[in-house]
């Protein structure tokens, strides 16, 4: 049963599980996404994973999974920076990964960066398998958002990190108007035009808009077990950084 508001949004029709639609939707628009991602957010997504990536520079993880990996623009990031010994990708979707496969291959990091097919809320890893996970702009699309912060809990460490970054709506003037702007009329038109996928970017908003954010988001992470739950809040709250501990 859905615990949210965001889980109950689904890309294209109320009938089927919102982990299928969702495997559709990117694998639909996976060849455009790495282009329309740099565009959506003026460029200023780099920044933001850099800054999630350089939160976990003190503790030198050697075993690391990028969860919702998609096209692994994070994986490749947190792989130049931290120099972990091996780096898992995980998605539902192949058509997000094989670009991301092609990308590793091209960057001469396939000793390090692999790939794999897993559904976050149901990991096929063992108990205390990474010393640190990372979920860039993916929590957002689970279906079950507690069982999938439940099973990163368990396939981490004890003392291991969870990193994620999300967007968010801003709450503050002008920031607030300009953004429900942006993302009314900018997001779903571009989307269209360059995903050939409608529902897909005017599912992207409503999901953002739904999805828990600050202190509730911070909650719900401390109920699946973290502890030293902290959140900041990034170029003026479109995105936000989670940082917890197991
Ligand atoms: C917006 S993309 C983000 C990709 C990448 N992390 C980035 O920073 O660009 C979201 C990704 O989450 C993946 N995803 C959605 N639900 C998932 C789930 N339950 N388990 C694993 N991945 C999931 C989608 O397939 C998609 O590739």
């Amino acid at each position: 049963m859905s615990q949210y508001p965001q889980e109950k949004i689904k890309p294209y029709n109320e009938d089927e599980s919102k982990v299928v639609q969702v495997e559709k939707m990117f694998d639909t628009i996976a060849p455009a996404y790495d282009n329309l991602n740099h565009m959506l957010s003026l460029g200023i997504d780099k920044s933001w994973r850099k800054k999630a990536i350089n939160r976990l520079r003190p503790f030198h993880p050697q075993h690391m999974m990028d969860v919702a990996t998609g096209t692994g623009d994070f994986a490749i990031q947190a792989c130049r920076i931290l120099q972990p010994q091996e780096l898992i990708g995980t998605d539902i979707s192949e058509g997000m990964m094989n670009v991301g496969r092609e990308k590793v291959k091209r960057e001469k990091l396939d000793r390090q960066i692999s790939f794999a097919k897993e559904d976050c809320t149901a990991l096929s890893f063992s108990d205390n398998r990474f010393d640190a996970i990372t979920v860039a702009f993916g929590i957002r699309n689970f279906e079950n958002l507690d069982q999938g912060l439940k099973e990163m809990y368990r396939v981490l460490v004890p003392g291991g990190h969870l990193v994620i970054l999300e967007l968010s709506e801003p709450e503050w003037f002008p920031m607030k108007q300009l953004y429900a702007l942006y993302s009314k009329i900018v997001i779903p038109t571009l989307g269209k035009l360059f995903s050939k996928d409608k529902s897909a970017y005017t599912y992207l908003p409503e999901s953002i808009k739904a999805f828990p954010q600050g202190e509730v988001m911070q909650k719900i992470i401390r109920k699946a077990g973290f502890s030293q739950v902290e959140f900041k809040r990034l170029t003026m709250g479109t995105c936000t950084l989670y940082f917890a501990t197991k």
